[in-house]
């Protein structure tokens, strides 16, 4: 049985559809959705995440303000950037991309952003709301991975999902959403990480309705470790050598797609479907902060 593809690119696509309404009725009203955007340094992927988000917030009407550094930028002067979008009418929501060059600390860029702007969802209040279930930004890929879920239909009520790698901004975070008395959500949790032995990984694999993937190494989900049916999110993206590419490499996520697809129910595609959702949710945080404002 081949797996039904779950779609990042297309649910993309109809979100911002909708989220491009939004924003037409909130310029109607006098607000337009901003973006404050900090990029550090020349990282090839960063800057190419950065550049789609930009352009996606264009698609939608919404207004970005581009602020590029060297990455010979002091901590000091980067706080002095995040401290003007703080206090910048026009923007509703901060994304300072990760990763910083060393010399900083991101602790204490993120713990800067106002969490009324933290769109990214990776502030310490914003967390916290999270784990206690109340209103705030969800983190982008973390939420993706729960629009995915619910649009293709799978139930998480009771499921026992297993989520592979314990990062801040993937696996705490989607494993605290899946387990909230929400929907989706209500899921049994187990998180398994670096440490976790391989016998005890194929245990909680062998058992997952749902396993999500974000380990940051390709072949960490083989077809061999989990149950027929079973659905997989994977998050991961790892570029592998490919001279008959353009660019000269291709993606890869953090599971075996090829075997997997044969065993699983569902599955998501690298590329094409955890990350178009990360962009997507980002704008969806950020018209939601400008709608917040509405409110004020
Ligand atoms: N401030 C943040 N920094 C980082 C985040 C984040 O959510 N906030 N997440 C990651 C990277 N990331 C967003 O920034 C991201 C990763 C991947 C994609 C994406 O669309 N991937 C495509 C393939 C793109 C390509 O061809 O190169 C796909 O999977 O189909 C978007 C955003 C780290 N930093």
């Amino acid at each position: 049985m081949a797996a039904e593809l779950m779609d990042g690119k297309l649910l993309a696509q109809e979100m911002k559809e909708e989220l491009k309404a939004q924003v037409e009725e909130l310029k109607s009203k006098g607000i337009t959705p901003g973006l404050g955007v900090i990029l550090v340094g020349d990282n090839p992927a960063s800057k190419s995440y950065v550049t789609s988000k930009e352009k996606a917030c264009e698609r939608i009407g919404i207004f970005s303000d581009d602020t590029r550094l060297p990455d010979t930028i002091t901590e000091e002067e980067l706080l002095s950037h995040v401290d003007r979008m703080n206090r910048d009418d026009k923007i509703h929501g901060i994304l300072v991309q990760l990763p910083l060059p060393k010399h900083i600390d991101e602790d204490k860029i993120i713990n800067a952003i106002s969490p009324d702007k933290d769109v990214d969802g990776f502030h310490p209040v914003s967390v916290g709301r999270m784990v206690l279930g109340q209103e705030t930004f969800l983190p982008c890929t973390p939420h993706g991975c729960l629009k995915l879920l619910e649009r293709y239909d799978v139930e998480t009520e009771g499921a026992e999902v297993v989520v592979i790698g314990r990062s801040n901004i993937v696996g705490k975070p989607v494993a605290n959403l899946l387990m909230r008395k929400d929907k989706p959500g209500n899921s049994t949790v187990t998180v398994c990480h670096t440490r976790t032995k391989k016998e005890d990984l194929l245990t909680h694999t062998k058992k997952a309705d749902i396993i999500i993937v974000a380990s940051g190494f390709p072949n960490t989900l083989t077809a061999d470790m989990v149950k027929d049916g079973v659905v997989v999110i994977d998050v991961g993206i790892n570029r592998v050598e490919d001279a008959s590419r353009e660019r000269g490499y291709r993606l890869i996520g953090d599971a075996d797609f090829d075997s997997l697809k044969e065993k699983c129910s569902k599955i998501t595609p690298v590329p094409g479907g955890v990350g178009p959702m990360t962009i997507t949710m980002l704008l969806f945080n950020t018209v939601q902060s400008a709608r917040n404002r509405l409110s004020k």
